[in-house]
């Protein structure tokens, strides 16, 4: 991929808070991140509570200096970011900050006057689905209205990247699809979206590429396909016509049991822990030989991001 169409990449970052004088000594947030977004992706940074996430995107965005290592947003160091660095970045603020007295109208042509070339207001409007409270108050907004408001907010200017924190956290699912929507034209404007979500089939959705932070560190990254199919071990389901005997089982390769509670009876799905090569599936199919089985349907499960982020959580 050629670097020019990187937009954002943190190497090696490190964030320290606290001091060696104090009790609880210096403490290290970020241990060395590496992360990377493009221009025309959505790039998605997952990770646990308290993994790092917000403080990786405060030193991506310029809001807080790494104790080592380096930043660079759209070719600038955000930290000594000019103003017109600004200009071409979008941030999605948190319901929090958003003036709660001003009209949702108001606040959105105030922001757009501050840019060269924004993005038509009726446009936004109207992807958003915001006509019917643009004149109406922030602070008497549902906050799923609020969250639109948010949104817009950040894309007003026409940036060439946006920051998305949540970006459909608490809407319905009309409007989470409207917000799908626009993401998705986002990307294929050519804008590089980083987003932050603890919805993971959103990410599976959305995301170009993965970053997953865990204790400061991004532990995995990828895309979802690389995420899910990483050649890991597998559990393979199959569709047995009779019912099998314990012996049967017992002389299995490897631990066979029934899929999400199903009786032993024909017609059952049976589920194979761990299948991690050729090898383990040749195995499998001595086994239906000795015990003289043709099994009905065989499948493997599709791992999803889920299944990947709850490996790393507990590991
Ligand atoms: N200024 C600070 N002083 C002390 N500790 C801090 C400071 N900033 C962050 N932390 C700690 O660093 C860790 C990472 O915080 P951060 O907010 O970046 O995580 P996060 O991944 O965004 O979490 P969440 O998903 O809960 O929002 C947390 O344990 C947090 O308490």
């Amino acid at each position: 991929m050629p670097q020019q169409s990187l937009c954002l990449s943190l190497r090696q970052v490190r964030y320290a808070v606290g001091s060696a004088r104090s009790r609880a000594g210096v403490q290290e947030i970020l241990r060395g991140v590496d992360f990377t977004a493009r221009r025309g992706e959505v790039t998605v940074l997952l990770g646990p509570n308290g993994a790092g996430k917000t403080t990786a995107l405060g030193c991506a965005q310029g809001l807080l200096r790494p104790s080592q290592g380096a930043v660079s947003l759209l070719g600038e160091d955000p930290w000594h970011g000019s103003a017109a660095l600004r200009a071409r970045v979008g941030v999605m603020l948190q319901d929090g900050g958003l003036p709660q007295a001003v009209r949702p109208r108001i606040l959105l042509e105030h922001v757009a006057r501050l840019h060269s070339t924004p993005w038509p207001l009726d446009d936004l409007v109207e992807r958003l689905d915001m006509a019917d409270f643009m004149t109406t108050s922030i602070r008497r907004l549902s906050g799923g209205q609020r969250q639109r408001v948010a949104l817009a907010a950040s894309l007003i200017g026409s940036p060439e990247a946006v920051f998305l924190d949540e970006p459909s956290a608490g809407l319905d699912p009309q409007s989470r699809q409207m917000t799908f929507e626009l993401i998705t034209h986002l990307r294929d404007r050519g804008l590089g979206i980083v987003l932050t979500t603890h919805l993971l089939e959103e990410a599976q959705r959305l995301a170009d590429s993965v970053h997953i932070l865990k204790d400061g560190v991004v532990v995995r990254h990828g895309t979802v396909a690389e995420l899910t199919e990483d050649g890991r071990s597998r559990r393979l389901l199959f569709v047995s016509p009779r019912t099998l005997t314990r012996a049967e089982l017992d002389a299995a390769p490897t631990p066979v049991s029934l899929d999400g509670g199903a009786d032993n009876e024909p017609g059952a799905r049976w589920a194979v822990g761990a299948i991690a090569g050729p090898e383990d599936l040749h195995r499998l199919t001595a086994w239906w030989e000795h015990i003289d089985l043709m099994p009905g349907e065989v499948s493997f499960e599709a791992r999803t991001l889920e299944d990947v982020f709850w490996e790393v959580s507990v590991s």
